[in-house]
């Protein structure tokens, strides 16, 4: 266990939680040595001098004292440690996460991490702070007190000494033969939990479809799973539990079956057989809670190994000698791209030249916005090469490569800030004239005009206080003041009111101009502004030209301007 938390966490930790170990250990050994003094205690006080009894009086007070301090500063350190830990976690996973491919955060993804990182890694870290003390206690101080047992003795001792063992085998079988059934039921839990993020998030669609009462049948299912595994684990762990109960009543009734002969032939003292049996007692609770701490040990393991792997997956491979483009051209070189074993860039070669913008048309699904994807490098390609002045761009650093480019998609996302904050993030280091001439130039500033904050006005988680178009506007300041000398632009597809068509038009075509642009378009307004057109289907470059060349071709882009063009002509 410990070393699955050092490995995720990284060896750095190893120190600090040693220390913590070994003083929570030193601690369940005095706790059990100041139950060991008792014996002579009574032994005295049974005895003919009742007042020797005064200096193992003295000596149990001084052990209690020790381990109360003890207990208070171990406890603490355990605490310190797992504090430091969920931070050191919390960095660890949030660096890692910020290297991933934007690729790998598809939909259930979103879910999954969600759930690790807020109960996940507080689950994980509760190992420290929460159970490895009761841990440590339950496993030390019974083996203190035997040993102690032994002393006083040896057949007293020798009987309990024979159930370490026994409970030990007992932990480690219900360990192995329930690890499946534990990890079903953390794979059904998360599941569940990420059900409950969809089941939140699709509201809207939900109501819209009348379904305000009706239950959400996928999470229905997913909480009767959980259900299911819980059950099955909770079976596979009782014969355990039972096991663990049996073994340490049997172990009890032996020793004071045991010390009641013993006092009785005389061989040990009545005050010695009262000690070993309250010591004896002493040693079946915390043995008992083994079960339910080996519960809790277990699902914190799995969760450690779901850290684990996240924390395994390999980022994007950086060059070991990046090359920084001179020149903003693009180029995919016979680019082969597939989602699992579905193709969805098949053979595809186009080149943009520098400062010249390319429409990219097609049907829905045909992979216009995973070639803009490419270009950023969310995914890496599965053959040929994406290229950027020239230079394949997995050579180039990924700092640099996202320096070089704006993206402006179909759906933004605003962070839960001031309008200024959100537009600040396309170059932090902006001067106050810059962000406000971004803002003008994307016709932001009417919209902060209305709002009683104006630039101080929140805008919502998501950005929800916006309306669709502002929230464009917003994005295409964004992309402005960041700068960058090529343009991925993802049309909106969903209609704009007349204002906010007009202000996000003429805020692209700021934004478009001398840089070089890759533009997914879904009306014909916008590429008739491209200097070149490819039309791309299931993956292909199927036509390529200029808008008029390829409409008098009377080819597929021809056809599907037809189509697309056939019911606003009706209207
Ligand atoms: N994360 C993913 N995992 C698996 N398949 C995916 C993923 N993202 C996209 N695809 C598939 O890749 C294909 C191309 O998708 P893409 O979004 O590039 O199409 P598009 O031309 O932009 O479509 P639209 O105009 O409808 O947005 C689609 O068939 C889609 O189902």
């Amino acid at each position: 266990m410990i070393r699955m938390l050092l490995r995720v966490l990284g060896r750095e930790y190893a120190q600090p939680l040693r220390r913590t170990v070994s003083l929570m250990a030193l601690t369940s050994v005095v706790e059990g040595l100041s139950y060991a003094l008792v014996v002579p205690v009574l032994r005295e006080l049974f005895g003919d001098t009742p007042e020797d009894a005064w200096p193992w009086l003295t000596a149990f007070g001084v052990t209690i004292a020790v381990y109360a301090a003890l207990r208070y500063v171990s406890d603490l350190s355990g605490f310190h440690v797992g504090t430091a830990l969920l931070r050191g976690m919390y960095h660890r996973l949030g660096d890692h996460l910020a290297r991933l491919p934007i690729g790998w955060y598809s939909g259930s993804r979103l879910g999954e991490v969600s759930v690790l990182a807020s109960r996940g890694v507080l689950d994980a870290m509760s190992v420290v702070a929460h159970l490895l003390a009761p841990l440590i206690s339950a496993s030390v101080t019974p083996l203190t007190i035997v040993a102690v047992m032994l002393a006083y003795s040896w057949q007293l001792g020798l009987a309990a000494l024979v159930g370490v063992p026994i409970v030990a085998a007992i932990q480690l079988w219900t360990a192995r033969s329930s690890v499946a059934e534990d990890a079903e039921r953390e794979e059904r839990d998360h599941e569940a939990t990420g059900r409950v993020i969809e089941f939140l998030q699709a509201q809207p669609v939900l109501r819209a479809g009348g379904r305000t009462t009706e239950r959400f049948r996928l999470l229905d299912d997913a909480l009767r799973d959980v259900e299911r595994a819980s059950r099955r684990s909770t079976f596979k762990a009782l014969p355990g539990a039972v096991g663990l109960t049996l073994t340490v009543q049997a172990l009890f009734t032996a020793v004071l079956v045991l010390g009641v002969h013993l006092a009785l032939d005389g061989d040990i003292g009545v005050a010695e057989v009262l000690t070993v049996l309250v010591l004896a007692a002493r040693c079946a609770d915390p043995l008992l809670s083994l079960t339910d701490i080996g519960g809790k040990q277990r699902g914190a393991r799995s969760v450690l190994a779901r850290l684990d792997t996240v924390l395994r997956t390999e980022p994007l491979p950086e060059a070991a000698e990046p090359v920084l483009p001179e020149r903003h051209d693009l180029e995919f070189d016979s680019v082969v791209f597939r989602h699992g074993d579905r193709t969805v860039i098949d053979n595809a070669s186009l080149s943009v030249p520098q400062g010249q913008r390319l429409a990219v048309v097609g049907p829905s699904g045909a992979g216009k916005s995973t070639l803009l994807q490419l270009l950023a490098r969310f995914y890496d390609v599965d053959a040929g090469a994406v290229r950027l002045g020239g230079v394949d761009v997995r050579d180039i650093d990924p700092q640099a490569l996202m320096a070089q480019i704006s993206i402006v998609f179909q759906n933004v996302y605003l962070f839960d800030g001031t309008i200024e904050e959100n537009v600040r993030l396309g170059r932090p280091d902006a001067t106050d004239a810059e962000v406000r001439a971004a803002a003008g130039a994307a016709r932001l500033d009417e919209v902060i005009a209305r709002l009683p904050d104006g630039w101080a006005a929140n805008v919502g988680e998501g950005g929800a206080l916006l309306s669709g178009g502002e929230r464009q506007r917003v994005s295409i300041a964004r992309a402005l003041l960041k700068n960058a000398p090529v343009v991925l632009l993802d049309e909106v597809t969903s209609a704009l009111d007349p204002v906010n068509e007009v202000a996000v038009h003429e805020g692209i075509e700021r934004l478009m101009a001398g840089r070089t642009v890759v533009m997914v378009a879904h009306r014909m307004r916008t590429v008739q502004r491209a200097d070149r057109v490819v039309f791309l289907d299931g993956g292909h470059v199927v036509e390529e030209g200029t808008h008029d060349e390829l409409l008098s071709r009377g080819g597929r882009y021809a056809n599907f301007w037809n189509i697309s063009m056939a019911p606003v002509a009706r209207d």
